[in-house]
């Protein structure tokens, strides 16, 4: 079934069209990759989607509803969560303070619970997030403030904070970046988990390639705004509009 519906979106800013005519679909259980050269349009492609900013014209459905134009809190309340590049946590909290607290976020039913019942309600809360935390490599640090985590900790947690509202879908903005190859590995460890335990679609953008390759069971490539290639990662290897919309730009850590 399809979950995400992308059809005809542009995005202009001033004179420049950052994204022409984009159509694509993310199927239930997708992993998607979103790639492409720098300045090719996926960080808008996720802000547009994500309510961030608004489309200039398309539409998008999400669970076959419309969401074009929706407010980044409401796509969030249907369901759809994202991640930017930076790790986002609350830094004086500690880990399994972050998940509880990304749990409710965004005033899921069940916090009524918590205040008619508040003893059961916390420890279940917390057992749900530290569950969390060891799909993500983290249970051992539960204690520990998010700003003494180290960085690759504190990516992972931010990741974990998305997936705590239980979206049906997450968006990832460059997981991997700024992470050395130790640190990278973890969270393409923790992303396959995510997806074979959870069953969670995700879409992701991401600029090293031995990841996305790794992780995806689809990619589609943007260049200048355009959709140029859609396919599995082979297909997408081979291809050559991918590769010389490549060549000669930034290449991959890969
Ligand atoms: N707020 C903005 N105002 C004006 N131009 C913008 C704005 N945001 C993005 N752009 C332009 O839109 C185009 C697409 O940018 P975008 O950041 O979406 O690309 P990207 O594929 O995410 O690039 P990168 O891989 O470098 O992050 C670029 O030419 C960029 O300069």
């Amino acid at each position: 079934m399809t979950l995400l519906d992308v059809s005809g979106v542009q995005r202009v800013f001033g004179g420049l069209v950052a994204l022409k005519d984009l159509t694509f679909a993310v199927r239930e259980g997708d992993l998607l990759g979103l790639i492409g050269p720098n300045g090719a349009g996926k960080t808008t492609a996720f802000n547009v989607i994500s309510g961030v900013i608004p489309p200039s014209a398309g539409r998008i459905l999400f669970a076959g509803r419309s969401i074009t134009g929706m407010s980044a809190n409401r796509i969030v309340r249907q369901g759809l969560a994202r991640t930017f590049q930076a790790a986002t946590v609350y830094p004086g909290q500690t880990a399994l303070q972050n998940i509880v607290r990304g749990r409710f976020a965004f005033s899921r039913p069940g916090l009524a619970e918590g205040l008619l019942r508040p003893g059961g309600w916390q420890r279940r809360q917390e057992a749900i997030a530290l569950d969390l935390l060891a799909l993500f490599g983290l249970d051992h640090r539960a204690g520990v403030t998010a700003r003494e985590l180290a960085y690759g900790e504190q990516k992972r947690l931010g990741v974990a904070i998305a997936l705590a509202s239980d979206p049906k879908l997450l968006m990832l903005d460059e997981p991997v970046a700024g992470l050395n190859p130790e640190e990278a590995e973890e969270m393409s460890g923790a992303l396959l988990r995510v997806k074979e335990q959870r069953n969670i679609t995700m879409v992701l953008v991401e600029h090293h390639m031995r990841v996305v390759m790794a992780l995806c069971n689809r990619i589609v490539v943007l260049n200048h705004g355009s959709l140029i290639a859609e396919g599995t990662p082979a297909e997408i290897a081979a291809d050559e509009r991918v590769i010389e919309a490549y060549l000669g730009r930034r290449q991959s850590h890969a």
